[in-house]
């Protein structure tokens, strides 16, 4: 799977060497690109933000940089197809280019599983107050465009956003984990929330585990343990649960 990411902070993703992500790439599961943006302008201070139309405050990200960054990538890719992950892509052979945004629709679990088929992900990583809109139609013309919103509340730029979603797939790349087991019993995974976990000392500070994690009784452990998860998710985030049992 390759992964583009054009940022005016390209220091920034130094994150993506670390941990798992960062084995993923030295095994090659996941091949990262960051590219600046500034690379991409012709003036003296390398700008690329400049007024916007119309009047208002901050700064608009100017669309040339954008233009030839993204053309740049989508070229080169073009010359060197991506190998999909297992399983059923999208089906639309076109590359994705993902910009997070406040404007965006909600990136979830099932978002993240679908990012990690795919071959090739482009983000492209806004600041200010924004990306000219032509950026988003003119990429469309070669490209699948997408805008993607961690959550209603409000960031400086995408690249907080980037990062999270990178890890959010990443680990659901087959070959990442090194236990694919791990990644089914999570929280979202099936819709609920996790159950609660413990680990020895069998007693701590006065606290007990629960009687039914000591019993070594399979059918109950998982009993009691989805029982927790919709204990859980119906306290925390009722709005996730099917109504049937809400
Ligand atoms: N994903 C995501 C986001 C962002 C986000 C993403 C990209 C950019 C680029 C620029 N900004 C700053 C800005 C622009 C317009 N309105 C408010 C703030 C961004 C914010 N904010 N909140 C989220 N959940």
């Amino acid at each position: 799977m390759r992964v583009d990411i054009v940022t005016i902070f390209p220091e920034f993703f130094q994150v993506l060497d670390v941990s798992l992500l960062g084995k993923a790439r030295q095994d090659g599961i996941i091949d990262v690109r960051v590219h600046d943006l500034r690379d991409a302008t012709t003036d003296r201070h390398r700008t690329v933000d400049d007024t916007p139309y119309g009047g208002g405050a901050g700064m608009v990200m100017k669309p040339e940089p954008w233009g030839q960054t993204i053309d740049a990538i989508l070229d080169d890719a073009a010359g060197q197809p991506a190998v999909p992950a297992e399983g059923s892509g999208s089906g639309d052979a076109r590359p994705l280019v993902v910009f997070p945004s406040p404007a965006g629709t909600v990136f979830t679990q099932a978002t993240a599983r679908r990012y990690a088929l795919e071959p090739h992900i482009v983000f492209g990583c806004g600041r200010y107050e924004g990306i000219d809109q032509r950026v988003f139609d003119d990429t469309a013309e070669r490209a699948r465009v997408e805008l993607v919103s961690l959550g209603d509340y409000v960031l400086n730029g995408g690249e907080v956003a980037v990062t999270a979603m990178i890890e959010a797939f990443g680990r659901l790349v087959p070959g990442v984990v090194g236990n694919p087991e791990s990644l089914v019993e999570e929280s979202h995974e099936d819709g609920l929330l996790e159950y609660p976990s413990y680990t020895k000392p069998a007693l701590w500070r006065g606290r007990e585990v629960p009687d039914v994690l000591l019993s070594g009784h399979h059918a109950k452990i998982a009993a009691w343990r989805h029982e927790q998860q919709i204990e859980r998710t119906r306290r925390v985030r009722p709005e996730l649960l099917p109504p049937e049992l809400r």
